[in-house]
């Protein structure tokens, strides 16, 4: 098979493990989905959900997360068919919400980029309104949680309206092109989609969720640097958050120079920050350095705290590229090793509190 991934069409060119699970070239995006299926309906039982994915430039990352973007001219239904996670998870999100009581969820959409170990909010907007990403920090909250302070969410009513989000900022995702893949993401991409469940019985320790954010449809913004404490009654929050991980590589393969140089050395940084925190929670080590690199800080709660996390693998099936394989396999080894704490629901974890107090 062929050495460069960029360009090519029609194939399938990576393998994608999930769990112990692996797709080979002639499975469908629907197949690889119905293995992420089942996590989404943890979402509304209070639990926390982080789907990510990682693999070598050129291996499928974007195709796995966002799917085929060269589809213009094909039906409706072909274009379903080869969506990615992203959309598929929104509107299995929106489906399952449908079959609640109405009113009773909320949901709220907020996309970050992760590019030379700084964290850009792709939704905020400028003085005179217009889009324009912004340079944010990443806090440790007083409970102990990551939080990225001024993000901007936006209330989002159907899967169509969250991606239609999306896929406008993501325009402003910086890309190059490179000897191995002729549109390489350069930043990892974080998209979040909060889920607020009204719970009459809870009351808010810390976090607040926005009030019916679809009756008010101006963006809101996380609190800003630290959240305020509150005893009014509150929906629970729960997040989903699904990550495009920049793809490790390199240098002599991909043949970048000046500023390019830069960001690979930046991208291969963050994945050997967020290979050495699986290792140190493998290892139970007393110290996991979350804060080597904003990556990591960011995603603290999602690797080594109570959400469920799966990590998709995106692998290729080529011999040229053997060294990058048996890497992205030892990270897959890794993150397989870690002993994750219990996934915590929310809505009980506000419960118990209330009753402590
Ligand atoms: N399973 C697949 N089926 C069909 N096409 C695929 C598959 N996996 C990857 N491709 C194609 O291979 C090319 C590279 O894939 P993609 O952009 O997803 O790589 P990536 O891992 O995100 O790369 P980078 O880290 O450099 O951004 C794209 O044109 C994509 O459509």
């Amino acid at each position: 098979s062929e050495g460069r991934y960029g360009g090519m069409r029609g194939g399938c060119y990576s393998l994608r493990c999930v769990s112990l699970r692996v797709y080979g070239p002639e499975d469908s995006q629907d197949t690889v989905f119905k293995e992420v299926k089942p996590l989404l309906t943890s979402l509304l039982d209070g639990y926390n959900v982080c789907i990510m994915a990682y693999g070598q430039t050129g291996s499928g990352k974007t195709h796995t997360m966002l799917g085929s973007q060269q589809l213009e001219e094909s039906s409706r239904m072909q274009q379903e068919a080869q969506q990615g996670i992203i959309p598929k998870a929104a509107a299995e999100l929106f489906r399952l919400i449908s079959e609640k009581p109405a009113e009773n969820h909320t949901v709220e959409v907020s996309v970050i980029e992760v590019y030379n170990n700084e964290v850009f909010d792709l939704l905020a907007k400028d003085g005179q309104g217009n889009g324009a990403s912004q340079r944010r920090d990443v806090i440790t909250t007083s409970s102990g949680s990551s939080q990225v302070t001024c993000l901007t969410h936006e209330p989002v009513c159907s899967a169509a309206e969250a991606m239609q989000i999306i896929s406008r900022v993501l325009k402003r995702r910086v890309h190059c092109p490179t000897l191995i893949h002729t549109d390489s993401s350069r930043s990892h991409l974080v998209v979040t989609l909060t889920i607020s469940s009204k719970s009459p019985n809870a009351l808010a320790l810390g976090e607040t969720a926005a009030s019916s954010p679809c009756a008010s449809p101006s963006p809101s913004h996380s609190p800003c640097p630290s959240p305020r404490r509150s005893i009014s009654p509150a929906p629970f929050r729960t997040k989903l958050q699904l990550v495009d991980l920049a793809g490790s590589e390199c240098v002599g393969m991909s043949g970048v120079s000046g500023a390019a140089l830069w960001e690979v050395s930046c991208i291969n940084r963050s994945l050997s920050s967020l290979s050495d925190v699986l290792g140190a929670l493998a290892e139970h080590r007393p110290h996991v350095p979350y804060r080597n690199s904003k990556l990591t800080h960011l995603l603290q709660d999602a690797i080594g705290g109570d959400a469920k996390l799966l990590v998709m693998l995106c692998v290729s099936p080529t011999q040229r590229f053997i060294t990058e394989s048996l890497q992205s396999l030892g990270f897959g080894t890794r993150a397989r090793q870690v002993q994750k704490e219990q996934p915590r629901r929310k809505s009980n974890t506000l419960k118990v509190k209330r009753r402590e107090r």
